[in-house]
C-alpha cells in the first residue's frame, strides 16, 4: 500500500475552449501511476475560494493542481496562501499569461507532467489596494481594453481587434504621481504597469527585469506616445523599449492620479476607475511547480 498521498484538482469547467475531458484523463492517469489519491473540485463561480480553502484544510493534499485560466489560478493561489502545499498549473484559459511566465505553455500532457514534478519556486505576490496580483496589473490604456473586451458581445480575435480600435479612439493620457522610498516621479502617462511577471499572455516581454521570486515588483511607465506606438503596445507587438518606457524596481509604491481617475485592471480583470493605488510586495506568497 502507498501511504496516503493526496492531490486535489481544481477545474474551471467554463475556462478557455479546451475540452476538460483531456485534463481529467491525463490527471487521473498520472495520479494513478504516481500513487496519489485524487480528489476533484469543479468551480461553480460562487464562493469557490472558501470552498477550495476548506477542501485543502480537510484533505491535506501534497499538491493542488489548477486547470483554468489566470482568474482560476489566482483564486486557488489566494485559497492556499499560508498552507504548505505546491500548486501545479494546467493552463486551459483563453490567455494563460501566468502559465507562460512559468514556462508552462505546452500541451495538457506537458503541463500535467510539470504539475506532478519535483521542481518548484516560491513566488511573490503584489498587494494592490488590498487585492492580490500575481502577474501584471495596470492603470490606463490596457485596463480600458480589458473593460471594453469584458463588455463586448464579440469574443475571440475579431472581438479583440474591434475593441482595440475602440480603445485607441477612447483613451486619454493621464497625469500620475508615483511615490517610492527612493523618489517621486510626476509625468503624463499612457499606462503604468505594476508588474510581478515579465510577459503578457501574447508572449510579449513588457518587463525584462521581472523575476517573480526576487522580493520586488516593477513599475513600467509608458509616457505619452504617438498613435502607431500606442497601437503597437495595445496589440502586444512591442517589447520593452527603454526610449519610451521607464522601469523601476520597488517593494512598495503609492500611485496617485491627481487630475482625473484612471481605468484599473488586476491580472486581466477590470476593477473600475481609481485615483489612488497603494502597492506592496508580499514575498514568498505561494509555491508553484515549474519545469
Ligand atoms: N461553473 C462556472 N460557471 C460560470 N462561471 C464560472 C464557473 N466557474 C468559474 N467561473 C468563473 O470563471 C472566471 C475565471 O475564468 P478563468 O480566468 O479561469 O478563465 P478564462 O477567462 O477562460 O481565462 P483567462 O483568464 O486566461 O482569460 C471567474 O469569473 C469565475 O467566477
Amino acid at each position: 500500500m502507498f501511504p496516503e498521498r493526496k492531490v486535489l484538482l481544481v477545474v474551471n469547467p467554463i475556462s478557455g475552449d479546451v475540452d476538460k475531458d483531456i485534463v481529467f484523463e491525463k490527471v487521473i492517469e498520472t495520479a494513478e501511476a504516481e500513487g496519489y489519491d485524487l480528489r476533484i473540485y469543479s468551480t461553480t463561480g460562487e464562493n469557490d475560494m472558501e470552498t477550495v480553502r476548506e477542501m485543502v484544510e480537510n484533505i491535506n493534499p501534497e499538491r493542488v493542481l489548477v486547470a483554468g485560466g489566470d482568474g482560476t489560478i489566482s483564486l486557488v493561489a489566494q485559497a492556499i496562501h499560508g498552507i504548505d502545499v505546491i500548486m501545479g498549473i494546467i493552463p486551459v484559459g483563453s490567455a494563460n499569461g501566468l502559465a507562460m511566465d512559468f514556462g508552462v505553455s505546452g500541451s495538457v500532457a506537458q503541463a500535467t507532467e510539470v504539475a506532478f514534478g519535483t521542481n518548484f519556486v516560491e513566488i511573490d505576490a503584489v498587494s494592490i489596494n488590498g487585492e492580490i496580483s500575481l502577474h501584471l496589473s495596470d492603470i490606463g490604456l490596457n485596463a480600458l481594453l480589458v473593460k471594453n473586451y469584458e463588455n463586448s458581445d464579440v469574443r475571440g480575435k475579431l472581438g479583440y481587434a474591434k475593441e482595440m480600435l475602440k480603445t485607441l479612439s477612447e483613451h486619454e493620457n493621464f497625469r500620475v504621481q508615483i511615490k517610492t522610498d527612493q523618489e517621486i516621479i510626476e509625468t503624463d502617462a499612457l499606462i503604468v504597469i505594476i508588474a510581478n511577471a515579465q510577459k503578457y499572455g501574447t508572449g510579449v516581454t513588457i518587463n525584462p527585469a521581472g523575476d517573480m521570486s526576487d522580493g520586488f515588483f516593477e513599475l513600467v511607465i509608458a509616457k505619452k506616445l504617438d498613435f502607431i506606438e500606442t497601437a503597437k503596445i495595445l496589440a502586444g507587438n512591442t517589447d520593452f523599449n527603454p526610449e519610451i518606457m521607464q522601469v523601476i524596481s520597488v517593494q512598495k509604491a503609492e500611485i496617485t492620479c491627481p487630475d482625473k481617475e484612471a481605468h484599473f485592471q488586476i491580472d486581466g480583470e477590470y476593477k473600475g476607475l481609481v485615483s489612488k493605488l497603494e502597492a506592496h510586495i508580499i514575498s514568498k506568497y505561494i509555491k508553484v511547480a515549474i519545469p
